[in-house]
């Protein structure tokens, strides 16, 4: 994230279900894919379900984490390699592998994760404009002022009215 995230992009599990689903459909029109790296955590639960969609079993993760406090990005460390069998397949150049994240925002865990794996297919569920040169596909743009916030993050909550109260 470059400047502070004031707009709300909220998401229920019913809209990332739909949304993970729209992206293996959309996976599913351009290739094939022998595994699955899945950038933990928030990669998880949409290879969770963009796996069962494309019937892919090889499930590995490489951990990146970078935004040690809410809203605000530090330095990315790679808690998790991708383990050499998975960088191997295919000639090593990542060509047989899908990296699913769930969303790329500044693009700098998508450039590390590409680094190791250049010529594999990054996916992932929502983009921002700065982070989107480094995804091949992804289903849902939203600002760069924005915080999506995932239905693993947030529960139900009372609103306050959107009009004022009235004077009394
Ligand atoms: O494009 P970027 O600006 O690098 O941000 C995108 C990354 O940030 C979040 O992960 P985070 O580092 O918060 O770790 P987590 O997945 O374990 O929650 C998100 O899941 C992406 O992996
Ligand atoms: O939950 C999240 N929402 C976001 O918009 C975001 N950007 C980077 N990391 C993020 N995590
Ligand atoms: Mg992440």
């Amino acid at each position: 994230m470059s400047g502070p995230a004031d707009k709300a992009f909220p998401v229920s599990w019913d809209q990332f279900h739909r949304d993970a689903r729209a992206l293996a459909w959309r996976l599913a029109g351009i290739g094939t894919w022998q595994a699955i790296v899945c950038v933990t955590r928030g990669g998880l639960v949409p290879s969770a379900i963009v796996a069962r969609e494309l019937n892919i079993r090889v499930i590995e993760t490489i951990g990146v984490a970078s935004y040690h406090d809410y809203k605000t990005q530090g330095d990315l460390q790679v808690i998790k390699e991708v383990s050499p069998q998975v960088v191997g397949l295919d000639g090593g150049d990542g060509s047989a592998v899908l990296i699913v994240d769930d969303l790329v925002d500044t693009g700098k865990t998508a450039k590390i994760v590409r680094n190791i794996l250049p010529k594999a297919h990054f996916a992932t569920v929502y983009a921002k404009p700065m982070g989107r040169p480094m995804v091949d596909t992804f289903i849902t743009e939203v600002s760069q002022d924005t915080w999506i916030y995932f239905p693993w993050d947030t529960g139900l909550a009372f609103q306050p009215p959107i009009a004022e109260p009235p004077n009394r």
